[in-house]
């Protein structure tokens, strides 16, 4: 009988992905969950973590590589915390997503009235994110073969990248990161040398000092347009060193058409800060999805990957079955990307959402597009949306709902007030299915769940995004 101690090492053979993208092995009618194993492949892995019903393990050698293996594109395949699936044939990956939203959806039984859909691939599956984070660290991670190469004097006390896989303390310096454009990766490698060279140092999240804490670029991907966001600690002399690197990148980084600073005071490891400064260019990019212009700003919410977004807005669209008559409500509506796409095909759109600069945006978006025809509330939406104070004169009782919740789903007021307010059609969006699942359920008293849509939105990783359409049921 196999034991499943920690530190116990085994030989298995990997049956499937589970939801969240680890292998999954049966030993001895035991489940053991693999970080980075494929199905297919025969492993040779140690025991970390042992439960009452599974226990989790590391991959120590490949004995019989997956069928479905591929070369992964990027270096830092392994080591960077993205892109777990790299070396899985895309194929394969729509397969094991779409296998994911069934198991998630199959307690829904009959409820659920048609086969989940074929995933939608992205257009892209590099060079699609149009936003990517990199942080500064004190502390430079080097790979096993940069330790190897000892002729290499590596500068171990400054790192501009991504973390290493399952430490959010260790950062290593990216060079090529086939999710980002290379023009994107050239202004990484600029401001990685002249911020080492500044004199000033990385901020430390052990002692909570230092000056330079995170990179961010944004990039339309159909304009071409690259925003830059710098974002120290609040140190001395930092804002005089973001001025002269803004000079250098002006001189010496021609992909850039805007640079902003701000100024991240708290403890917590976000790539946000505040007092921010335009210090080149118009502090914003602008985006083409369909035939609409949105404005994105540094710290705005936008989705990552547009190009396949355009495709699932479109879903979302043709779901709601709108005929240009129908007031529609359009629940967390970030920027208001949605409500402007289906404005055209509506008589009025309220949008929804509890961030009061998204919904600035959302009204900026909105004139840029000359659309007319939307409103946009600010709010919780538990609290909110029964208030008609909140929804203003101008806003009747919607005849069309479409949902974009958090990964976190819906808040069970907001079920109970869709339940009560009845529209009589419910598009659902939602980035995961196990809380789709929970909140289809819920309504699933009153609606029948007519369709549901993958798409994939995040190559390599095992993320999935659908879009569902509900529609009443006929009263008994
Ligand atoms: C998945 S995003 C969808 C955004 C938008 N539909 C889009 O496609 O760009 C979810 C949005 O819900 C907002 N949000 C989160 N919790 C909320 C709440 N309790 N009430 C209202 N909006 C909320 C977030 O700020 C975010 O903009």
């Amino acid at each position: 009988m196999t034991s499943f101690k920690k530190g116990t090492e085994l030989t298995c053979s990997v049956e499937k992905l589970a939801f969240g993208g680890k292998g999954v092995a049966r030993v001895d009618g035991f489940v053991v969950f693999l970080d980075r194993a494929l199905p297919g492949q025969k492993v040779r892995a140690r025991i970390v973590k042992k439960r009452k019903s599974y226990a989790e393990a590391v991959v120590l050698d490949v004995l019989e590589p997956s069928p479905h293996q591929v070369e992964p594109v990027c270096a830092h395949f392994g080591v960077c915390g993205g892109c777990r699936w790299q070396d899985l044939d895309y194929g394969q990956q729509l397969v094991w997503k779409r296998r994911h939203v069934e198991e998630c959806l199959e307690h829904l039984g009959d409820v659920l009235e048609t086969p989940v859909g074929e995933v939608v691939p992205s257009p892209r599956t590099t060079c699609y994110r149009n936003k990517m984070e990199f942080t500064f660290s004190g502390y430079r991670w080097l790979s096993p073969e940069e330790i190897a190469r000892k002729e290499e004097a590596f500068d171990r006390s400054f790192a501009l990248g991504l973390h290493v896989r399952g430490h959010f303390d260790r950062v290593f310096d990216i060079g090529d990161c086939r999710l980002e454009s290379p023009e994107a990766m050239a202004i990484v490698e600029a401001v990685r040398d002249f911020t080492r060279r500044s004199g000033l140092p990385p901020y430390s999240i052990r002692e909570h000092r230092g000056c330079w804490r995170f990179l961010v670029i944004r990039e339309g991907k159909r304009t071409g347009q690259r925003l830059v966001h710098v974002i120290t600690g609040d140190f001395p002399g930092a804002e005089k060193a973001v001025d002269s690197l803004t000079e250098f990148l002006r001189e010496s980084g021609p992909h850039i058409t805007t640079l902003v600073h701000s100024v991240n005071r708290t403890r917590a490891q976000v790539a946000q800060g505040d007092e921010e400064r335009v210090l080149w260019g118009p502090g914003a990019i602008e985006e083409e999805l369909g035939n609409l212009r949105f404005r994105i700003s540094a710290q705005s919410f936008f989705q990552t990957n547009p190009l396949a977004a355009e495709n699932l807005y479109g879903t979302a669209r043709d779901f709601a079955g709108l005929t240009g008559a129908e007031t529609v409500w359009d629940l967390y509506c970030g920027t208001g990307s949605i409500a402007l796409f289906v404005a055209g095909h509506a008589r009025k759109v309220a949008g929804f959402e509890v961030v009061e600069s998204a919904i600035q945006d959302a009204y900026r978006n909105a004139a840029l597009n000359k659309v007319d025809n939307c409103v946009f509330r600010v709010g919780d939406l538990k609290d909110v949306i029964r208030d008609p104070a909140v929804r203003g004169p101008g806003v009747a009782l919607p005849d069309v709902v479409i949902t974009d919740p958090p990964r976190a789903g819906m808040h069970p007021n907001v079920i109970k007030a869709l339940l009560e307010l009845a529209p009589r059609r419910i598009v659902a969006v939602s980035c995961n299915p196990a809380t789709l699942a929970r909140d289809l359920a819920l309504l699933s008293e009153r609606y029948h769940v007519c369709r549901v849509q993958p798409f994939d939105l995040f190559p390599h990783t095992p993320h999935i995004e659908c879009v569902v359409q509900l529609d009443r049921k006929a009263k008994a």
